[in-house]
């Protein structure tokens, strides 16, 4: 199988790459690697030179296509390789294609029969998911199986990496100034803290902080806003909850799922507060077993403070592949109410597993 990696050197494919080697995917595939701009150059794995991403010709001697290169790549070739007759295999992380009628989204261990469906059928596009609702799905995956959600409200807090990495890198550098302002007061346990705080707010709202990128301060804020503004008073972000998480699962009568998305400073976890409420009132012990049994990478968290603080953090699963579900009781609302917290790494099951996994599945048939 000849498989084409675009995007590989990217913040989404590096992590692809580390994935597929620690797997041992690239075991029975012939890896082509490709640039945008890089011609010529020397490839990874000793693959030989990179080729020309925009080469029709060389993308069309591929059996598959897997590209993290972004939503502008995916516009200008997809169409171009239909045209040239091509019948291969296009996995994408990017977002374009993703709600396409001959498009499935992939998220193997949620939507299994939807991805085998979709290959019976001779479905060739298959696209990862929005990362937020991929992350959700991984996590409550069990609950939505059972056919027990009537709607769910996700509150988030996204990490800078999902703005990209030159993001990542502004909060850490806006981190510094802000820091820098106050080192010397810092210094000095004496000192007045609503000092401190004045001068800091000063940072935040002069003109001597990073924010390129984001355009504000995130460090030592948040900011309730993510992509581009869409209908109904929905950010694009919070527009894909409702629209892709239906699509990952196939649903026939659509679920309510809507919120606010809001990046805040961490690295490369995204978490949600979920708001749950169920077609009916179910024992929490169910639930738990419902969610906890759904794939082994979901991990249930007590709910107490101790396990809570330890394990459902940013700073606890960055890097890792576990999504762990906790916060889980049942609210003062109501016994059809549910309140959850989830949290996982935006960069794998977000972005990069799928797409390994999907290319996985089509190594197997
Ligand atoms: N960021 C995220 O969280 C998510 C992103 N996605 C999708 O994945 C796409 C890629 O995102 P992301 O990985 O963040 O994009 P990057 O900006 O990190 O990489 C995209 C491309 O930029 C080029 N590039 C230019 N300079 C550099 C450099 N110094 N280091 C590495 N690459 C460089 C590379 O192409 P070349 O080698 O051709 O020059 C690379 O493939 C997005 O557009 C989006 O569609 C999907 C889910 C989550
Ligand atoms: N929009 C996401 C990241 C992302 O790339 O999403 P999508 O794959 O749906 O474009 C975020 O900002 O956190």
């Amino acid at each position: 199988m000849k498989v084409g990696l675009v995007g590989w050197r990217g913040m989404v494919g590096s992590v692809l790459m580390q994935r597929m080697q620690e797997e041992n995917d690239f075991a029975g595939i012939e890896p082509v690697f490709f640039t945008t701009s890089q011609v010529g150059q020397a490839a990874p794995m000793n693959a030989g030179t990179l080729k020309d991403a925009s080469d029709i010709a060389e993308l069309k001697k591929l059996d598959v296509i897997i590209t993290c290169q972004g939503g502008d790549y995916t516009k200008a070739v997809r169409p171009e390789l239909a045209k040239a007759g091509w019948q291969g295999y296009w996995i994408d992380a990017a977002s374009t294609l993703r709600m396409e009628k001959d498009a499935v989204i992939v998220l193997d261990p949620v939507n299994r029969n939807v991805i085998d469906d979709a290959l019976a059928k001779g479905i060739k596009d298959f696209i990862g998911g929005n990362c937020t609702v991929s992350l959700m799905l991984m996590g409550l995956g069990g609950l939505f199986r059972a056919g027990l959600v009537e709607w769910i409200s996700s509150m988030t807090y996204q990490a800078a990496s999902g703005a990209g990495a030159p993001n990542m890198r502004e909060l850490l550098c806006q981190m510094g100034v802000l820091h820098g302002a106050v080192c010397e007061h810092l210094a000095n346990p004496s000192s007045a803290i609503l000092e401190i705080d004045r001068k800091v707010t000063e940072e935040l709202r002069g003109n001597l902080l990073p924010t390129k990128e984001f355009g504000f301060a995130l460090a030592g804020s948040v900011l309730p806003w993510i992509d581009r503004e869409v209908e109904d008073g929905q950010s694009r972000e919070e527009w894909k909850g409702y629209a892709e998480t239906n699509k990952i699962l196939g649903t026939t009568n659509p679920i309510p799922v809507d919120g606010i998305c809001v990046r805040v400073g961490a690295m490369r976890c995204h978490s949600q507060a979920l708001t749950i409420k169920l077609n009916k009132d179910v024992p929490i012990g169910e639930i738990e077993e419902l969610i906890k049994n759904d794939n082994k990478w979901v991990k249930l968290v007590p709910n107490n403070k101790a396990d809570t603080l330890a394990q459902l953090t940013p700073a606890a699963i960055s890097g890792s592949l576990t999504v762990p579900v906790g916060r889980l009781r049942k609210m003062k609302m109501g016994p059809q109410y549910l309140s959850a917290f989830t949290c996982g790494d935006q960069l794998l099951w977000g972005a990069a597993e799928p797409l390994r996994r999907m290319l996985q599945i089509l190594k197997e048939r």
